[in-house]
């Protein structure tokens, strides 16, 4: 949910942060893997949907879930924090260009503001996640250099982001490119600090993941039917599917903790109520949608 966007059907809710504990046996893989789903937030930041205020007030919550919203500025952390959000997550890059057109400031300017939300949200006990988005690459500026990308994440990590999530926003990565990137990374924040954030725009954003999980990242972002995109980058197709991630772990032998069957049920409902077509292949190939 973006702090200033739209209200989200009651059902999808639960997901907003679903996360799930597993354990494998594979010793390259890290034994908990713990899943975000970002559906309910990015996978409908592109339709019409109300102001996070009204989306909070609207949600029946759970106990044990949590509900972060996306909060650019003090001004959004602020009406978050007056909606009920317990968690917020800011939103930096490691681009200068797609900073300006994201949020529409510099990098420097972006990490002031990110430094002023921090220090609110310790003040008011609120956990604060952390985005580095094109860590793969960027829309406006090509390649992205692996030590810029370790360069802004220390910096989300040291001001005080309790984990910071790797986007590849426009979904241009491969695992080799993955792997140059996080080793990078990893010699400045600890792998369990780290999350993965991949987009499935060339079809990479599984393998991208795996690479990530054998490097020692054991939280990964997905999105429900694969839905999402990201307004400020044109072409960006929708994120990792959950319900394929979830098929992955399991078959490596990862109990998520979350039932398949109603996932699918869950994607199946919000590809219904946005009248599109899943991208997950998973509920494509088990065609019960
Ligand atoms: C950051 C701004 C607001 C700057 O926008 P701005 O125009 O530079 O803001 P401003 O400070 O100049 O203020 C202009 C007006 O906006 C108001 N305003 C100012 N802030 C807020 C606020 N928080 N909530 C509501 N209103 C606000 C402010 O009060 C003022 O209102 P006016 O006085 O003219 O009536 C704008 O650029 C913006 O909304 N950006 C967010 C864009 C966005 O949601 N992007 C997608 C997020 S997803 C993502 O980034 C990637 C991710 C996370 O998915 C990971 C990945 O895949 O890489």
């Amino acid at each position: 949910m973006a702090a200033m966007t739209k209200a989200l059907p009651r059902r999808l809710v639960g997901l907003a942060s679903l996360r799930a504990v597993s354990t494998s046996s594979m010793d390259t893989l890290p034994k908990r893997v713990k899943i975000v789903e970002v559906g309910p937030r990015d996978g409908l930041q592109n339709e019409k949907m109300a102001d996070q205020a009204e989306v909070l007030k609207g949600i029946q919550k759970f106990p044990g879930v949590t509900y972060p919203v996306l909060t650019p500025n003090l001004k959004g952390f602020e009406a978050a924090v007056a909606a009920g959000a317990k968690e917020v997550s800011i939103f930096g890059a490691a681009s200068e260009l797609f900073t300006k057109k994201n949020i529409n400031c510099s990098m420097e300017e972006s990490f002031q503001r990110f430094d002023a939300i921090l220090k609110a949200a310790q003040s008011a006990n609120i956990s604060v996640r952390g985005y580095v988005s094109c860590v793969l690459g960027c829309p406006y500026e090509g390649k992205i250099s692996p030590a810029k990308v370790a360069e802004v994440t220390k910096k989300l990590y040291s001001m005080g982001c309790y984990e910071i999530s790797l986007g590849d926003t426009i979904g241009v990565g491969t695992p080799g490119i993955m792997k140059d990137m996080l080793s990078a990374v990893m010699q400045e924040v600890p792998p369990a600090a780290l999350a993965v954030h991949c987009h499935d725009t060339y079809g990479q954003a599984l393998a991208n993941t795996l690479m990530a999980l054998q490097m020692g990242v054991s939280v990964v972002d997905s999105s429900v039917a694969g839905l999402g995109g990201c307004p400020y980058a044109q072409g960006a197709s929708g994120n990792l599917a959950t319900e394929d991630l979830v098929y992955m772990l399991e078959g490596l032998g990862i109990h998520t903790g979350v039932n398949l069957q109603k996932l699918l049920e869950a994607g199946n409902f919000i590809c219904q109520a946005l009248n599109r077509k899943t991208s997950s292949k998973v509920a494509q190939a088990t065609c019960k949608l």
